[in-house]
């Protein structure tokens, strides 16, 4: 099926994965700009994630067969038999929402035209994510109504909306990569603590976000699925809250993390269950005490750091997850 590992980039990729014996895509996220290319035998992309002088994160994912890799005008893909890599970049733009629109459209017809019909997790990496366009709406809002039309025009996506991170980059331009299937059995899981993101009041912009708060994927019957763990903020109902608090922002997200993995496992797994994280910090300052709270509350996950920016002026930490699945490394 699919699994993945996360690697300091000083560091060379170990042994494939229990369950993944062929790359898909290598993600780096690195200090550097924006790149994404066809490799040897996977795709291979670069997201602007780290600041000058630090050695960057490496994604890799890795699937049970010799993928199909290529290129569909913008878009790169590694195509398994059961999941699909997608990736695609937009260069800098004054306004982005036509453009995200028509990019995301170009992949959801790819994706449908290859039989993967159920998206399981997004990333999209938006440059001066809280900065305001030439039309004065802020980046992320304007990437968000982009999106949220290309969905409107993709039926089957738009009623079936996946796990997702839309963050800052250190970069310009956005970046977006994404994993879909054909038929294995995936769930979209909201969060009782939270309103849906889809469902967020007109305040936070003209369209809403289009994500899931997490996805389960269930690649063999009788086996515990893998879930995707959205990125994740101190936010109750639709509201930030604990602003300022970077504590108490941590506190609260891990509590949103601990109910998406109650909601889809019950009392078997936990916080300490998890097996990638991914956080993201909006003050450098801040980095050190995210990182600890991230190793305290995780337990052995394998872990990166980004100091970027996050959807909401408001928020000062953000951390995603995955749960089972993924052979970790550090
Ligand atoms: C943190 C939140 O949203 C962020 C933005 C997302 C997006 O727009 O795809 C997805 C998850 C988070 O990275 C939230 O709304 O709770």
């Amino acid at each position: 099926m699919i699994s993945s590992t996360l690697h300091s980039c000083t560091e060379e990729d170990a042994a494939p994965p229990p369950g993944g014996a062929f790359r898909m895509a290598a993600v780096e996220f690195r200090s550097a700009p924006a790149s994404l290319e066809l490799g040897e035998g996977h795709v291979a992309m670069t997201v602007p994630m780290a600041r000058p002088g630090e050695p960057g994160h490496r994604e890799t994912w890795w699937c049970e067969e010799p993928p199909e890799i290529g290129a569909a005008g913008g878009i790169r893909f590694a195509l398994g038999d059961e999941v699909a890599f997608c990736a695609a970049t937009i260069e800098h733009r004054s306004v982005y929402a036509p453009v995200v629109e028509r990019r995301y459209r170009e992949v959801f017809d790819f994706l449908e035209g290859h039989g993967y019909r159920r998206l399981l997790r997004v990333w999209n990496f938006i440059e001066t994510i809280n900065a305001a366009n030439a039309d004065g709406l802020e980046v992320y809002r304007d990437f968000c109504k982009g999106r949220s039309d290309a969905f409107a025009a993709h039926p089957e996506f738009y009623n079936s909306m996946p796990a997702a991170t839309g963050i800052g980059t250190t970069g310009s331009g956005i970046s977006f990569f994404l994993l879909a299937v054909k038929d294995t059995e995936v769930r979209h899981i909201e969060n009782r603590r939270q309103t849906p993101a889809y469902r967020y009041p007109e305040r936070y912009g003209p369209r809403s976000p289009s994500f899931a708060r997490a996805t389960a994927m269930t690649a063999r019957r009788g086996e515990p699925p893998t879930l995707f763990v959205s990125g994740t903020a101190s936010i109750l109902g639709h509201e930030t809250v604990f602003e300022g608090d970077i504590e108490k922002q941590c506190a609260t997200t891990a509590d949103n993390i601990a109910e998406l993995i109650a909601n889809c496992y019950g009392p078997s797994k936990a916080l300490a269950d998890v097996d990638t994280v991914k956080a993201y910090v909006r003050h450098a300052h801040h980095v050190p005490f995210v990182q600890a709270f991230c190793e305290a509350t995780f337990g052995g996950a394998a872990l990166a750091v980004f100091n970027v920016d996050i959807c909401r002026g408001d928020l000062l930490v953000e951390i995603e997850a995955v749960v089972g699945g993924a052979a970790v490394r550090v």
